[in-house]
């Protein structure tokens, strides 16, 4: 797989067109590589290979709403960029066109969206779903692209994926993992939702308490599900684990923590493993945190919460 890292600011056409090869194109944020995404993606492989020529991805980072939205109001990722382009490799597409969203980019004309984006990559037929649009307040539509395209490609375009008569998007995933809807967002995406990052130390509380936690610091944005207690799965070192994670802001020892922590306890585990990158996968939200009297309070629950955990494991996990 190819990745190609485009940006209008620091190259010219002549630079990003030198790579270019004959391809059938999908284009979108693809934000999380959903359901609807993959079908976006596997529908341009297919053309890809009816044509006998390369399978391309074109994206874009960071996302629009960092450029041209608030900034007070960061975003977050259901694949950061470089899981983002795991996840499409992992497809089989056989490369990737990443370009930079910059003020520059985002005034583009639709016409010049198709002339120095799609025509000059050599792109023979585009693949995109229905709500697509491109060009300077997007602008262009899929009902305008032939129009634009002039007969220099042809185009699919993905019917609405839907469920429960709802478009499956990655505003609603998002929305489901604010509500602590993980299996919800898991079948949206079609696989389960991970979040990686390092283990980093914490205050070695958990150890007194009985119950030892790894603390995940997340490696870039991803968005961090609903506050509350998780039934997890865990991966470290090529292995699977199950335990239960708190994401929250412990407030029954911590004041004023600025961000959410992830802590995992495993169980069946006493390994050292600071500095290790790992993935949480959550598997359920079971309650919500709370701020308890005193550590006995909190042992006890934690005590329940593993019961809750294991016969959850037990009945859905086989
Ligand atoms: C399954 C689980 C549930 C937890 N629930 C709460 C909670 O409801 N309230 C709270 O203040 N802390 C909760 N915690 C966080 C503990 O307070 C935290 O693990 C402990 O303070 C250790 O922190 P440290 O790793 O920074 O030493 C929970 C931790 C785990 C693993
Ligand atoms: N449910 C869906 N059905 C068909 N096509 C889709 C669906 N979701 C996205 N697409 C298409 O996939 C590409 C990428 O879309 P995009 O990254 O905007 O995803 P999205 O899930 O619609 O995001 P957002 O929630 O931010 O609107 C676009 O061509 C888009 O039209």
């Amino acid at each position: 797989m190819k990745l190609i890292k485009i940006d209008l600011d620091h190259m010219n056409k002549q630079e990003w067109t030198r790579e270019a090869t004959r391809s059938v194109l999908a284009i979108g944020y693809f934000d999380g590589v959903h359901k609807g995404h993959q079908t976006v993606i596997k529908k341009a492989i297919n053309e890809a290979n009816v044509r006998g020529i390369e399978a391309a991805v074109m994206t874009f980072f960071p996302h629009p709403k960092e450029v041209l939205g608030n900034p007070e109001v960061p975003m977050r990722y259901l694949t950061p960029f470089d899981s983002k382009i795991e996840r499409l490799k992992a497809l089989g597409v056989d490369r990737i066109y990443a370009v930079r969203f910059t003020p520059s980019f985002s005034k583009l004309t639709p016409q010049q969206f198709v002339d120095d984006f799609i025509v000059s990559l050599q792109v023979e037929h585009v693949v995109a779903g229905f709500d697509f649009t491109y060009g300077v307040k997007g602008a262009g539509t899929m009902e305008q692209l032939g129009a634009y395209a002039n007969e220099r490609f042809t185009y699919s375009t993905i019917q609405k994926v839907t469920d429960e008569d709802e478009k499956i998007s990655s505003t609603r995933i998002r929305q489901e993992l604010e509500e602590g809807n993980v299996q919800k967002a898991s079948f949206l995406l079609g696989y389960p939702y991970k979040v990686k990052g390092e283990v980093i130390h914490g205050d070695a509380r958990g150890r007194l308490l009985g119950f030892p936690t790894a603390n995940v610091s997340a490696a870039d944005r991803y968005h961090i599900p609903k506050t509350g207690v998780y039934v997890v799965a865990f991966y470290v070192k090529g292995n699977k684990y199950n335990g239960m994670a708190n994401v929250g802001y412990k407030p029954t020892f911590v004041d004023n923590l600025p961000e959410p922590s992830v802590e995992v306890n495993l169980f069946h585990f006493a390994e050292d493993i600071y500095g290790e990158i790992v993935e949480v996968e959550f598997l359920k939200w079971i309650r919500a945190e709370q701020k308890f009297n005193g550590i006995d309070e909190i042992k006890a629950q934690l005590t329940r919460d593993k019961e809750t955990s294991l016969r959850w494991l037990e009945e859905n996990i086989h």
